[in-house]
């Protein structure tokens, strides 16, 4: 694509607020917040605990309503969950009665697919996060990283415009963490996605986002934004691991230094 050429627009939060009513006294989330999403983008969110990082992804996955503001996805308002938008929790939300395969092939049932569009399906997103040869095990038996790639699968099955994590790899150790980074940078290249991912690890967001924005603390506004390109240096790599070089060091420390006033 030539630099003149515009990417389409996928995702637009307009001036959005949201402030949660509570027994006691209303929370102000997130107040005026506005960003554009471009088709096969990938946003790293970052920002201290309880800035609103999960409450805007849930706005835009659609399972709350902006008190202030919009979110249209490609021009339409986002009026509730739908198969454009797959998400993707810290803690995998499978169906233990489930084997691998039938949780992946859940959505595409539910879609009304022909037996064999599901089954192909299945197959290979299930290659894709490199667990072919777990298909029948019951999600019970597999480790916590498997069970996210099972979750990531179960997602992609679906084939959403829009992949939306919330601390995807939080949960799992170091090693098994960065396998998932570069799983997931595999499967966004791969599969041209889309992807909004929250993490609370700068490093994660430097490696993987061509876009990092860093939320100030509650209610949460957009206060910094950097377009990257490590990822794609991480991509050549042999061992692809990012450059930590002067740039990469510069970005990082102003992202620290702002979170420190935290
Ligand atoms: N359902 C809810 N009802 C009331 N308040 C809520 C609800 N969900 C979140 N909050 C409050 O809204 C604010 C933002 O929460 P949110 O979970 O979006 O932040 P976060 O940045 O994702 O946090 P963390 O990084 O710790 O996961 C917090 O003050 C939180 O306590």
């Amino acid at each position: 694509m030539k630099k003149s050429q515009k990417k389409e627009i996928l995702i637009e939060v307009k001036n959005v607020g949201l402030t949660y009513e509570t027994n006691t006294k209303p929370i102000k989330a997130i107040e005026n917040i506005s960003f554009q999403m471009g088709k096969g983008e990938f946003l790293c969110l970052l920002g201290p605990s309880g800035c609103g990082k999960s409450t805007l992804l849930k706005i835009i996955a659609g399972y709350l309503k902006p008190t202030i503001g919009s979110c249209l996805m490609q021009g339409q308002p986002i009026q509730g969950p739908d198969w454009n938008r797959g998400v993707v929790f810290q803690s995998p939300t499978l169906y233990p009665w489930m084997s691998v395969r039938k949780n992946v092939e859940f959505g595409p049932k539910m879609k009304g697919f022909s037996k064999d569009k599901i089954e192909k399906l299945s197959q290979y997103f299930l290659e894709q996060v490199e667990l072919s040869g777990y298909a029948d095990k019951a999600t019970f038996e597999l480790s916590g990283g498997m069970k996210q790639r099972v979750a990531l699968a179960r997602a992609l099955a679906n084939q959403p415009k829009i992949i939306l994590m919330d601390e995807p790899f939080g949960a799992l150790d170091a090693f098994t963490r960065v396998n998932m980074q570069a799983l997931i940078r595999k499967i966004w290249k791969e599969n041209h996605s889309t992807m909004f991912m929250i993490t609370h690890d700068i490093d994660e967001a430097l490696s993987l986002g061509t876009r990092v924005m860093v939320m100030s603390k509650s209610p949460g506004k957009i206060e910094k934004e950097f377009h990257l390109d490590f990822t794609y240096t991480a991509m050549k790599n042999k061992y692809g691991s990012v450059e930590m070089g002067e740039e990469y060091r510069k970005v990082k420390e102003e992202i620290l230094e702002f979170i420190k006033g935290y």
